[in-house]
């Protein structure tokens, strides 16, 4: 492995994409080695600084991530789940480390890459920030303490753009209050409420979804009793410290065996 590793962003042009991109080139300890898009997307074959808007960088957008992990030692990929689970296999073949930060995954999606993990190191969450990390372990010590007097509901909001509800970040959460509470979370999850549902039932932790504007992500987790509340919040307003994560998540994979691992892995939470 060269001293400083070779890190390719999938999905470059995306929201999250140019901002690892920034990131990954202001980062004294790791350099860009490729950029990866989808195919017949406008920025394949160009200068990745031009598409950008900047100086040109002499690194080109391609669309195969076989040809960009060549010589390199990670990838981070914050795209679609099938995206992700096609470039497990190929991140597996290349013995990188594979950050995934892609939501939306189905139960058979995470098996894919629990088998892709047998051969390499996947660091994968829904949320790559130290406050949602630090957030989720203080929803399971609250779940832990309260009763079932106490109703979970689970709070997000994000930007228009947004194509999966509830947030992976709401389910990591849930599923904090679920393990702490000691509930099975696919039993104890209530979907988004419409029309007449009836009473609320216990031992419930229910999800509701706002999409609007330009927001980066919010989240909180009510406990709600009779005659008082706790709100545990995380507001985040700059994509960066998602990006920063994955960062973290990337170089702190380079010397771990192969494993799926998580954020709470990286952050030693
Ligand atoms: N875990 C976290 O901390 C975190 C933070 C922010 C976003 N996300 C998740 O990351 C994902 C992306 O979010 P976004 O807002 O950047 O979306 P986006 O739509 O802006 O970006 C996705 C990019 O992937 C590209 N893409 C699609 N198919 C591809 C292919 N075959 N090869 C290479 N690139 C391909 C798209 O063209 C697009 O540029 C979502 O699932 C989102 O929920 C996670
Ligand atoms: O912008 C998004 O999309 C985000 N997705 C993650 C999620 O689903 O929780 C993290 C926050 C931003």
């Amino acid at each position: 492995m060269s001293e400083t590793p070779g890190i390719v962003v999938m999905g470059a042009s995306g929201r999250m994409g140019q901002m690892l991109v920034r990131e990954v080139n202001a980062h004294p300890k790791m350099r860009l080695a490729g950029a990866v898009e989808r195919p017949g997307h406008g920025w394949i074959g160009k200068d990745l600084g031009s598409a950008m808007g900047g100086q040109p960088t002499g690194l080109f957008v391609t669309d195969d991530p076989l040809e960009a992990m060549a010589g390199a030692q990670g990838v981070i990929d914050f795209t679609t789940p099938q995206v992700t689970i096609d470039l497990s296999v190929i991140a597996a073949q290349a013995r990188a480390v594979h950050v995934i930060g892609t939501t939306g995954m189905t139960d058979e999606d995470i098996a894919k890459l629990d088998a892709a993990a047998r051969h390499a190191v996947i660091v994968r969450a829904g949320n790559m920030s130290l406050g949602v990390n630090l957030l989720t372990q203080l929803t399971k010590q609250v779940a832990a303490a309260l009763d079932e007097d106490f109703d979970i509901e689970v709070v997000e909001a994000h930007h228009r753009h947004k194509v999966d509800a509830p947030s992976g970040t709401a389910l990591m959460l849930g599923e904090a209050a679920a393990e702490g509470r000691g509930l099975d979370f696919k039993e104890a999850y209530e979907a988004a409420r419409d029309g007449i549902t009836g009473a609320r039932a216990p031992g419930k932790i229910g999800f509701s979804a706002i999409r609007g504007g330009d927001i980066v992500g919010e989240h909180d987790v009510i406990f709600a009793g009779a005659g008082e509340r706790i709100v545990l919040r995380h507001l985040a307003s700059d994509r960066a410290l998602f990006a920063r994560g994955a960062l973290k998540a990337v170089l702190w994979g380079q010397d771990k065996r192969p494993g799926h691992y998580s954020m709470l892995d990286v952050l030693g939470l």
